[in-house]
């Protein structure tokens, strides 16, 4: 973005709280919190009391310096891995007491993962990775490839349908799997470092798309990133420090 673009926030469209889902909102509006999550790899301590409330619909960056506990705090979000102490709620559920079946069909259904590199499948064609969580989910062949169509159509990359991901630029890729993510229709896209193999060119339009298509389907989205142009199409900024969030939003 040149500096007398305008910033993607002036042209994007508000949300608004009252679009929360009931069935899936915990108290005090938000649909994912995070309760003093606290979680060591041996030695390290990742997180340290981290704490993160995101609403229905809302954009949230979460930045900070490298290793400060960024990722871990999405994985724990995404009930990836759990964390050692604290809570994290999804609605009115603790995904601590959840099964790790249950845990697995709440990511399948609920979430969308969008990560940095080799996320796509490469012996498969664009659409076919972009119909692949639907396929998991039980949807016939024919509807989870028309529904992939439509996804990457939306995405302004219906014309690498047939390709296979190692015949597309990178830009077009993370469009792909940004796609992916979508099909499912999820409540909450996790993006970790989504822009951070783009040039910035390519990085604006996947985080304008990713945004725009997000604020249409009121996803929620928690970003990681060390970029303040790719932070800026967020609507709140958390810092991550020492594995400590700095606001509780
Ligand atoms: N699987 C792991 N095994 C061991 N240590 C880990 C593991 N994952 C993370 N860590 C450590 O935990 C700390 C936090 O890592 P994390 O990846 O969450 O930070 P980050 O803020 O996302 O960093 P970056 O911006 O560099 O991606 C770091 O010291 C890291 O080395």
């Amino acid at each position: 973005m040149t500096p007398d673009t305008p910033g993607p926030l002036a042209e994007a469209t508000p949300i608004s709280p009252t679009a929360t889902p009931a069935e899936a909102t915990a108290e005090g509006g938000s649909l994912l919190a995070a309760v003093e999550l606290r979680k060591r790899f041996g030695a390290t301590t990742a997180l340290d009391g981290a704490s993160l409330r995101v609403a229905a619909g809302e954009i949230v960056a979460l930045m900070g310096p490298s290793g400060s506990g960024k990722s871990t705090l999405l994985h724990c979000l995404a009930g990836i891995f759990p964390p050692d102490a604290g809570e994290v709620r999804y609605g009115d559920r603790s995904l601590s007491r959840m099964s790790e079946t249950a845990r697995s069909a709440l990511r399948r259904g609920e979430f969308g993962f969008v990560f940095q590199f080799g996320q796509l499948v490469p012996e498969l064609t664009c659409a076919e990775n972009v119909a692949l969580p639907l396929r998991l989910s039980g949807v016939r062949r024919r509807e989870a490839q028309r529904r992939a169509v439509g996804e990457l159509e939306r995405l302004a990359v219906a014309d690498v349908a047939r390709k296979r991901p190692g015949e597309v630029s990178g830009g077009q890729g993370q469009r792909v799997a940004v796609a992916r993510a979508l099909v499912t229709q999820p409540k909450v896209i996790f993006a970790d470092e989504p822009t951070g193999a783009l040039d910035s060119l390519n990085g604006e339009q996947v985080m304008r798309l990713l945004t725009e298509a997000a604020r249409a389907s009121r996803a929620a989205v928690v970003l990681v990133t060390h970029d303040a142009r790719v932070a800026a199409y967020s609507d709140r900024e958390v810092v991550v420090r020492d594995g400590r969030t700095r606001t509780f939003g």
